[in-house]
């Protein structure tokens, strides 16, 4: 028989090790649906480590992650796309493999003032610039669970307003849970309203 399962992510008696050194470890934890969690810690600590397990990209540990989200969405802290590739095809190509309608794609494309980078390719945007097209595609894809790694280095501050605005309109309108890793406390307030701590190879709440 189907069992319903809650969206949300378990953490149970979890340990992460880099060689034969404990990373960090976690012993029961839950993100429930619609949290806005922040992720901070010194650099190094492990916090994207801990975004590639949240996300199941990386099943190397101890314990149990249960991510019971139905699509989840993970904005790396660098890099996703060639340069060569044309950022007009890069937002057709998750507006198409969603089943985003065309309004809502419309909308977030406009809102985000990605068609006056239509034109242009993937590795002749500026560092901020590249960060909106990721940013474009992860929310094209209508996640549940959205995941961004210090997503906005190198966003002028009045673009960032801008973003910032529409991004807590669009996770509260769509009813997104957001994990957030980010060394920049404004940034961590306007869009989290619960921390998580890694310090001392402990994960704390
Ligand atoms: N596959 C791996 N092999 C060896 N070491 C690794 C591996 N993955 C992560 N590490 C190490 O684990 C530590 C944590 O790295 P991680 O990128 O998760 O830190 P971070 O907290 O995100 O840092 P920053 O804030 O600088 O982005 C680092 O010392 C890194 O070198």
């Amino acid at each position: 028989m189907y069992k319903y399962k809650k969206k949300e992510i378990i953490i149970n008696d979890l340990k992460k090790y880099v060689g034969n050194e404990v990373l960090f470890e976690c012993e029961q934890f839950r993100i429930k649906y619609r949290d806005r969690m922040g992720i901070v810690g010194n650099s190094g600590i492990g916090k994207t480590t801990f975004l590639n397990m949240l996300a199941g990209l990386d099943k190397k540990f101890d314990g149990i992650i249960e991510n019971n989200f139905n699509r989840t969405f993970f904005v790396p802290q660098f890099d996703e796309f060639p340069n060569w590739l044309g950022v007009n095809y890069i937002i057709r190509r998750a507006k198409h493999l969603s089943k985003i309608s065309d309004i809502q794609g419309n909308f977030i494309i406009d809102q985000l003032g990605l068609n006056s980078l239509f034109q242009q390719k993937y590795g002749t945007l500026s560092g901020g610039q590249r960060k909106v097209v990721l940013v474009g595609v992860a929310l094209l894809s209508l996640p549940d669970l959205l995941i961004l790694d210090e997503a906005f280095n190198g966003i002028d501050d009045n673009k960032r307003r801008e973003l910032f605005t529409f991004l807590n309109k669009w996770i509260e309108n769509n009813k997104i849970t957001l994990i957030f890793v980010s060394h920049n406390k404004n940034d961590l307030a306007l869009l989290t309203n619960k921390v998580i701590k890694i310090k001392n190879k402990r994960i704390t709440f």
